[in-house]
């Protein structure tokens, strides 16, 4: 049965690394025949101006009624002063769908270690996923308010979120190298120290994986100073929105991360780490593997089609390491360039597979 994907585009370079991405899913899915069938949505900025909403009924629908959700980007400076933003459908998305699980890998490819800022010594073998919670805390408490003297943002946990989220992490940390880092703020913060609370409790329910605790800051330091140290990173919305932007850039750069967000149950969500980039929009220097990267996830997560994602993740490697990269990563090629490139690796018939 054909696979059905609903596909938000969204806004600056969204609709670039979505054409790239698609590009590759194209070549690759013939090459290994999945079969799929796309259907487009208007998402973000680009659904306010088509129909004044970020998350129109008919794409929430859509969204919902698919097999697997892929989306580029949203967001930008046409949308900052209006009165709706394009963010806000991207929250209102993820909690309709019940996508509470947002998994952010941070691997560092061997063809990448020269990119990263941090030396090959600390960098080379770096291999950590951070499981973020992002249905709740900061992003959706209230109340909220802002005033001309003052403004209120609420950070609020239920028990049974951070449980749902934690047992998600372990589960994971039990399919890799067994070792749980929680990262809270718990010196300071009421809902940190429920989450150590419920950590230690369900700890017991995995014995055969190392827990241990890092206050926030201190992480965001380890990461940079340590990287190998993390196998799954545990942690609230907002701690795990800002660790996953400084993790990503240590792999070489942020727009080559992808991420796939899921639920109990129903269609995950397979998007890119990052933003909309506006101040590159237009110019071709947009890095389409965080893209592809996202359609690799979907296609072993969702699809089980591993022949086919095996397909372009070979053909990325050689890409790569023949040095075709996007500015991002200190290369010159451009978005369709570098897409013209894997395409090429998938359909060669010379390329060892
Ligand atoms: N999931 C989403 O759709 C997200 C949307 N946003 C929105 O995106 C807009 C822009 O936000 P920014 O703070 O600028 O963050 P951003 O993540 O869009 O960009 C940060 C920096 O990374 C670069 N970058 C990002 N993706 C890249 C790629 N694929 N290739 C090469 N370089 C890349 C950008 O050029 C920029 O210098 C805002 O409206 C923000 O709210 C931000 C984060 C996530
Ligand atoms: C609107 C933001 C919460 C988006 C973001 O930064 C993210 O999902 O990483
Ligand atoms: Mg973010």
């Amino acid at each position: 049965m054909s696979a059905t994907i609903a596909v938000l585009p969204g806004d600056y370079i969204g609709p670039e690394i979505m054409q790239a991405g698609l590009a590759v899913l194209k070549a690759a899915a013939a090459a290994t025949n999945f079969d799929y069938q796309l259907k487009t949505y208007p998402f973000g900025g680009a659904a306010i101006d088509a129909t004044g909403e970020p998350l129109p009924a008919a794409t929430l629908k859509g969204a919902q009624a698919a097999d697997a959700i892929l989306l580029a980007a949203i967001g930008g400076p046409k949308w900052d002063n209006a009165t709706q933003r394009p963010e806000a459908g991207l929250l209102a998305i993820r909690k309709a769908l019940g996508l509470f699980a947002n998994i952010r890998p941070t691997q560092v490819l061997p063809a990448l270690v020269p990119r990263s800022p941090l030396k090959a010594d600390i960098v080379s073998g770096t291999d950590f996923v951070i499981v973020r919670e992002l249905t709740s805390g900061i992003y959706f408490g209230e109340p909220r308010e802002l005033a001309a003297d003052h403004a209120i943002d609420t950070m609020v946990y239920q028990a049974s979120e951070i449980e749902r989220i934690l047992r998600a992490g372990f589960e994971l940390a039990q399919t890799r190298r067994n070792h749980v880092t929680v990262v809270d703020k718990a010196n300071v913060l009421a809902t940190s120290k429920l989450w150590r609370q419920i950590a230690a409790q369900v700890a017991t329910d995995y014995p055969t994986v190392t827990v241990d605790y890092e206050y926030v800051d201190a992480a965001a330091m380890k990461i940079v100073q340590q990287p190998t140290h993390f196998d799954v990173i545990i942690t609230e919305n907002l701690f795990g929105d800002i660790l996953s932007d400084e993790a990503a850039t240590i792999t070489g750069s942020l727009g080559t991360i992808p991420s796939e967000s899921r639920g109990i149950s129903g269609p995950s969500l397979y998007e890119p780490i990052h933003g909309s980039a506006p101040d590159i929009a237009g110019t071709g220097k947009a890095d389409p593997l965080s893209m592809i990267n996202s359609i690799m996830l979907m296609l072993r997560n969702s699809f089980q089609a591993n022949a086919t994602a095996d397909r372009i993740a070979q053909a990325v490697a050689v890409t790569l390491a023949a040095g075709i990269m996007t500015p991002d990563l200190g290369g010159t090629a451009t978005t369709k360039s570098m897409t013209k490139a894997i395409i090429e690796q998938i359909t060669t018939k010379e390329a060892m597979y």
